[in-house]
């Protein structure tokens, strides 16, 4: 289990992330649902130790995970996708996933894992001596998620994935996102893209404002009141 509990996030008075605690298992995908500037960023920055959280915790697995240094997070087992992918245009595919595997614990099992993601991302394993800037933006989103799995997380955080994508590319994506949980990962997904996330998440929280305004299944959220005025414009 992943747990964030009552945590907060300031950038000098700002307060971005407020009193935020919420939960992930292994084998789920949990989304985090908000507009422009509601917290996720910060909110996923903070669980992956790249910016500090002014009060909570971070627990994963029943350890605590507040104030460890970032790269130490990804050989505990998480691991981070960050918003633009930050994939290296310049390398082939196969030589960006390899990157991933750097902590100690995923480097024994580096071509079990490597044909895993091949199983999960077909297109890659056709692609693997492609250079990554040739690809298109799903593509190398596909890249990010498998370069971050070749780390062999428990948890795996996705900064928006769906950001810039067009929606077909999106649906292959969360498609793959969904092969991912049934590896027993567990994801932890911020997006603005409500439909397609609720499509594929099994659980999911609102923020606005810093805050957890509404939580539940993702079949609860497609329906509730708060999502439907706050991201889908009042459509049931
Ligand atoms: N480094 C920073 N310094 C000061 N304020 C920041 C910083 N990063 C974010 N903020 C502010 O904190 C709030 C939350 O930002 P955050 O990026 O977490 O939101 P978000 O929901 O991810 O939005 P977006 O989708 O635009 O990335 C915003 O008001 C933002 O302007």
């Amino acid at each position: 289990m992943l747990e964030l509990k009552n945590l907060t996030v300031r950038y000098g008075k700002h307060l971005a992330v407020d009193d935020v605690s919420l939960n992930v298992g292994q084998s789920e995908i949990v989304v985090v649902l908000g507009a422009n500037g509601a917290g996720k960023s910060s909110t996923l920055k903070a669980v992956a130790g790249m910016v500090p959280a002014s009060a909570g915790e971070v627990r994963m697995g029943g350890a605590t995970l507040t104030g460890v240094a970032a790269h130490k997070l990804t050989a505990a087992g998480l691991a981070l996708v960050p918003e633009g992918r930050g994939v290296v245009g310049q390398m082939t595919v196969e030589e960006n996933l390899r990157l991933g595997a750097t902590p100690t614990r995923a480097r024994p099992a580096e071509e079990d894992t490597l044909a895993q993601v091949f199983e999960i991302f077909p297109k890659l394993a056709e692609r693997r001596t492609q250079l990554v800037r040739t690809m298109s933006g799903g593509e190398q989103q596909m890249v990010a998620v498998g370069r971050a799995m070749m780390s062999k997380p428990d948890f795996l955080l996705l900064d928006e994935p769906s950001l810039g994508l067009a929606p077909i590319v999106v649906g292959d994506l969360f498609r793959a996102l969904a092969r991912v949980r049934e590896t027993g990962v567990g994801l932890l997904i911020v997006e603005q893209n409500v439909k397609i996330s609720l499509r594929h998440a099994d659980r999911g929280y609102l923020l606005e404002a810093g805050r957890i305004i509404g939580s539940g299944t993702a079949d609860e959220l497609m329906t509730d009141n708060a999502v439907q005025n706050s991201f889908l414009g009042g459509a049931a």
